[in-house]
């Protein structure tokens, strides 16, 4: 799959970012990993992206990596392309990138790097030289430490053709017009805000159809629902979703930092579909956040 016929498959439909399992000594588990994604593949995401934030990338051991990658694209990678969640220093990130293309990953999602505040310039230098390790097409995700504005952006789109795609999670609605704008149909674009179905429909109008959903983890059916309800501006269904699962689903999500990824480990759990614990320093829910998260999952009925 050449990296333009990948950005042409992230144009459209709903990405799924699965849990990665671990057991109950909190080493990854990869048969349980394996009967998530066979689970989740009949309700038709258009791609995966193993090991990214919500799988733990920044958890994972290089080893755990490999095998993490490995399955994934052993189970799935027939019926829908593997991306793989790439981080850390520039060096280290290359080395993630080339065992993934390797391992028969079709693209990349280019996590932000760990720790040191950096200059965007210094942040555009690590983009172009892990585009420039690989063949396949890469997703560069704008947040936390990385900024990266229109300007840059288009740099890198001129030296890198496999940078096809670009994920937002800062929610900056300025420079997400600007970088929509300026760069058009050179990049697919993605809605990356945790919860980003919160996020969908002011995203869509701004030209960002496409978004990452991490609660399609466990209430999959009710995932497709509201992205098929955004996808046809079908309001009522989009207010009532919001209404009777988001927003309550956010009250429980933000009581700690990290619970983004902790809650979804918890719904996969009421959901028959134990992925274990998450990793420090990621805390899991508390028994009574477990319970109203359960109460919650319950009111969008059988999926
Ligand atoms: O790397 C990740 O897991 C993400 O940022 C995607 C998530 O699925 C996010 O969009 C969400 O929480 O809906």
């Amino acid at each position: 799959m050449t990296p333009q016929e990948l950005k042409s498959i992230l144009s459209h439909g709903l990405l799924s970012f699965p849990v990665t399992d671990f057991n109950a000594q909190g080493d990854f588990n990869p048969a349980g990993y394996v009967k998530r994604l066979e689970w989740l593949a009949p309700y038709g995401a258009s791609a995966l992206f193993a090991a990214g934030g919500t799988g733990e990338f920044f958890s994972l051991a290089a080893s755990e990596y490999s095998q993490v990658i490995k399955t994934a694209v052993d189970t799935c990678a027939r019926s829908v392309p593997i991306l793989a969640g790439v981080g850390g220093s520039t060096r280290q990130a290359i080395e993630y990138a080339q065992e993934a293309e390797r391992l028969g990953a079709k693209g990349l999602l280019l996590l932000p790097h760990y720790l040191t505040e950096a200059s965007q310039e210094g942040v555009a230098a690590h983009v172009e030289a892990v585009c420039k390790s690989v063949n396949i097409g890469v997703v560069v995700y704008n947040r936390n430490v990385c900024r990266l504005n229109a300007d840059l952006l288009e740099k890198l789109a001129e030296r890198c053709p496999n940078l096809i795609g670009y994920k937002d999670g800062l929610g900056d609605i300025e420079l997400m017009v600007s970088i929509r704008r300026r760069l058009g149909d050179r990049f697919s674009y993605l809605g990356g805000l945790p919860t980003a179905e919160v996020y969908a429909a002011a995203y869509k109008a701004l030209g960002v159809p496409v978004y990452s959903s991490a609660v399609f983890n466990f209430v999959p059916k009710t995932a497709m629902d509201f992205y098929n309800a955004i996808a046809r501006d079908d309001h009522a269904t989009v207010a009532k979703l919001i209404d009777d699962f988001f927003l309550p689903y956010l009250d429980i999500r933000n009581r700690k930092a990290g619970y983004a990824v902790s809650i979804v480990k918890a719904g996969a759990r009421i959901a028959g579909h134990d992925a274990g614990p998450v990793r420090t320093p990621l805390t899991d829910l508390t028994a009574d956040e477990y319970e109203k998260l359960a109460a919650l999952m319950d009111k969008m009925g059988p999926q």
